[in-house]
């Protein structure tokens, strides 16, 4: 019997617990709420900007132009002002929904004669305190905009609102035999309009590239209210500047998105994925050329997690490991047109990896809930570590053979100062996901990790914001990742854009300019 069938007999442990991965969508009532601290308490926050303080004649224009769409209930902008990890928590008191690019226009020309200070708000699934306001600022939600205006079967573009929840945009193309060009954990919540501000990564990357190649068009309106009518949705356009590349990844500071086009691959005919074990991390490496050598076009994904990860996922979620304990564990994901040409690619992989002894153990799935509980393995240790008490998260792209070496040299250098030093992510990407878990939020733990963790990013060239964005937190560490001339250009687009900084205030750019 190959070694395919030997894979695809393998059982998945009787005790496996095949359960909905909640995608961030989540109320995580075991958060202690002490954690939750005022970001202008965080220390990574700045004195309020003088902006104005909303009015009665403000809101009553906003009820004017938003009937029952302008919520100042407090009750209601608890959720909106508080991030998804609960780690940062603002003050605003009104919350906008529109449903259209116009009312979104009347919006922001109001703000700006006003010099009131706006926070876009998609699902509010970021991970580094960009989607919450920091002060009072009026939160701008994208909830109701959520519609797709075109889809085109023949060349697979798809262009919607920006509230467009990701896993409705999946279902939505899955129908009509296409899928979208990126996945991710928090799917079941966040918003299209936020993946694009934040140029999302996630589990697809490696196969159909970043946002940057698949977004073809924006419609974005500036902070002046102005509607930038970008939304192309053609392959090719060389006339002049590609100003939607300005919008993409710069967090809602020079815009807000209000369309997407986005160019969609075809739905795989067959999808497999394989869970193995490797006993090292540069066992995984070589299984990764390998991996990439043997199935070439097919290869969707190759993530990992290490044991830390795994002991978490089956503490905190129950979640059962279904092979033999090992130091590592990789996701590998392939998407193709035939099963029995990719099984035959796989078998062949698989045989190699088992035989040169680089892979320890392993199961394959081919069937969709199996596929689904194998991936939860990957996409849900996120959720595992907020069960930990606070985390300290650290986004990093490296020389993929450098990316392990960061957890194990932050292991050595915090000692038990940490609960936890955990490294899982995007091997296919160089990116790693290094999370450091304590208790509760800890002064002298933070200054163990920085700026060390981001000084050793910077020796290797990396960035100390692969995917996530810089949003509040990271923002005054950019200068390990940009040089200072880049940074001075940033601010003088973000200048000329917003030029009373009324958009995103106190997100992406550092405090200090220089
Ligand atoms: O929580 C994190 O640090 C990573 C979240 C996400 O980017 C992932 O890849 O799972
Ligand atoms: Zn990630």
């Amino acid at each position: 019997m190959g070694i395919f069938q030997r894979f695809a007999r393998l059982p998945l442990k009787s005790t496996y617990i095949w359960s909905l991965c909640p995608q961030y969508s989540t109320d995580l009532t075991t958060v202690d709420s002490a954690l939750i601290v005022r970001s202008s308490n965080t220390g990574a926050a700045p004195p309020r900007l003088p902006f104005s303080r909303v009015t009665q004649e403000d809101l009553a224009f906003f009820r004017a132009l938003l009937p029952g769409r302008t919520i100042t209930d407090p009750d209601l902008l608890k959720s909106s002002n508080v991030d998804w990890l609960k780690t940062v928590e603002g003050n605003s008191e009104v919350l906008l929904r529109p449903k259209t690019t116009e009312e979104v226009s009347q919006i922001l020309r109001h703000c700006n004669e006003r010099n009131l200070a706006v926070c876009p708000q998609g699902g509010n699934t970021g991970l580094v305190g960009g989607s919450v306001p920091v002060f009072d600022e009026i939160i701008l939600s994208t909830s109701l905009m959520s519609q797709v205006i075109t889809f085109d079967n023949i060349s697979g573009i798809l262009t919607c609102q920006a509230g467009c929840v990701l896993e409705n945009l999946s279902n939505y193309l899955e129908e009509r035999g296409f899928i979208m060009p990126l996945d991710l954990g928090a799917k079941g919540s966040c918003h299209i309009g936020g993946n694009v501000s934040t140029n999302a990564g996630g589990l697809r990357l490696l196969r159909y590239g970043s946002l940057r190649g698949t977004v073809l068009g924006l419609e974005v309106v500036l902070a002046d209210g102005r509607i930038l009518n970008c939304l192309a949705t053609l392959r090719k356009d060389n006339t002049g500047y590609d100003l939607k590349q300005l919008f993409i990844g710069s967090e809602g500071t020079l815009g807000v998105i209000t369309a997407v086009s986005i160019l969609c691959p075809h739905k795989p005919k067959a999808v497999n994925v394989a869970f193995l074990g490797c006993s090292s991390f540069q066992q995984l490496l070589e299984t990764f050329q390998r991996c990439r050598g043997m199935l070439g076009e097919i290869l969707s994904a190759f993530e990992f997690l290490d044991a830390s990860c795994m002991s978490l996922l089956e503490k905190h979620l129950k979640l059962t490991n279904p092979i033999t304990e090992s130091p590592f564990y990789i996701v590998i994901e392939t998407a193709g047109s035939n099963a029995t040409h990719d099984e035959e690619k796989l078998h062949k992989f698989l045989e190699e990896v088992m035989t040169s002894s680089l892979v320890t153990d392993g199961t394959v799935a081919t069937e969709a809930t199996k596929i689904k509980a194998l991936w939860s393995l990957r996409e849900r240790v996120t959720e595992a570590l907020t069960h930990e008490g606070y985390t300290y998260k650290y986004d990093i792209s490296l020389p993929v053979e450098k990316i392990y070496d960061l957890v194990q040299d932050m292991r050595g250098h915090l000692g038990d100062m940490a609960k936890n030093v955990v490294g899982y992510g995007h091997v296919g990407d160089g990116n790693l996901h290094l999370n450091i878990t304590s208790p509760s939020k800890d002064p002298a733990l933070l200054a163990a990790i920085e700026p060390y963790v981001y000084e050793w990013t910077s020796e290797w060239k990396g960035s100390i914001s692969a995917e996530h964005g810089l949003g509040l937190k990271k923002r005054n560490y950019i200068y390990y990742s940009k040089p200072s001339e880049a940074v001075a250009l940033m601010g003088s687009i973000k200048a000329m854009l917003d030029p009373k900084g009324i958009l995103n205030p106190y997100k992406t750019l550092p405090d200090n300019i220089h």
